[in-house]
């Protein structure tokens, strides 16, 4: 199965796509952005843009998520050059765990040392609220307990080793970074810290797996984000990630509560424009990635 699973998604493969983005435009990202659902508007941020429709990039998936607009966004941003995702892939549209993480090591080949991962999540931990943002200092990935890991098949020695350490996969100087910036902008009450747990999706988890996730010691649930940090790993580039809480997720049986994605996306339009200039000033204050 896994020759197979991993064609189409060759060195080669991502070598072509990394190219042909190259000679479409100068700008030479050495940050890249991956906005979730209904976090788009952070593409929206970039100066001097050259944008890409997915369909239009060799190799690259679709994006089938309303939220997800599916535009691999070019340029400045305060003068430093990024590159962001404007939508993402999910286990769940049916892709391939390969595929859906490609954009990384695409990522890595156009010289990009940081990512910045963003998602939307339900807040398992009863001190979260909803507006939180959860600054991602580790992850449970569920799927990787079943061998669905982005890493399965052979190993590409130019891109990474066979057995990565994930004990150090979000960086932590980019986590403290995150909260000294969070101070300063004034974000104290509603910025948090905690442990990322990835499902597959699409249906949103029910009142006993909330239960269990949180007796895992997960402080939010969703259903992408830990595979790119796991593939961005693998090939060397730095990685920070957060969570917009847009739900809480239920663990009471006589909650009236009911996840949806619409509420989702909502959520990610109040606090667009604060998680906007957290990033952005983040992405200033990486100075060493500008050189
Ligand atoms: O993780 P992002 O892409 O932000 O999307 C989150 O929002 C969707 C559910 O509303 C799921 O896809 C979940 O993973
Ligand atoms: N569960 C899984 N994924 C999510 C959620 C959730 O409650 N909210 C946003 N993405």
């Amino acid at each position: 199965m896994f020759p197979e699973s991993n064609s189409g998604y060759s060195y080669e493969d991502c070598k072509a796509t990394a190219d042909w983005l190259l000679a479409q435009t100068d700008i030479r990202p050495a940050v890249g952005v991956v906005c979730g659902s209904g976090l788009g508007g952070l593409a929206d941020m970039l100066k001097d843009q050259v944008a890409f429709n997915y369909k239009d990039i060799p190799n690259f998936p679709q994006s089938t998520v309303h939220g997800h607009a599916g535009r691999l966004v070019f340029g400045t941003l305060k003068g430093r050059p990024c590159v962001c995702m404007q939508g993402r892939f999910h286990l769940y549209e049916g892709y391939p765990i390969q595929k859906i993480t490609l954009p990384m090591r695409i990522f890595k080949l156009l010289g990009v040392e940081t990512v910045i991962l963003t998602n939307a999540a339900g807040g398992l931990n009863q001190d979260f609220k909803v507006g939180d943002i959860m600054i991602m200092k580790d992850h449970l990935n569920m799927p990787g307990f079943a061998g669905n890991n982005p890493l399965a098949g052979p190993n590409d020695e130019r891109f990474g080793v066979r057995f990565p350490c994930m004990s150090d996969a979000y960086d932590r100087e980019l986590q403290q970074l995150a909260m000294d910036v969070g101070q300063e902008l004034g974000y104290a009450d509603f910025l948090k810290e905690g442990v990322y747990c990835v499902l597959g999706g699409p249906s949103f988890e029910t009142i006993a797996e909330c239960r269990m996730l949180q007796k895992l010691g997960a402080d939010a649930v969703g259903m992408s984000t830990v595979h790119e940090a796991i593939v961005a790993r693998h090939c060397g580039i730095r990685v920070f990630a957060l969570s917009l809480i847009t739900n809480q997720a239920v663990t009471d049986y006589d909650s009236e509560e009911k996840a949806n994605h619409e509420e989702v996306l909502q959520i990610g339009k109040l606090r667009a424009e604060q998680l906007e200039r957290l990033v952005s000033t983040m992405v200033t204050r990486i100075e060493h990635n500008f050189a």
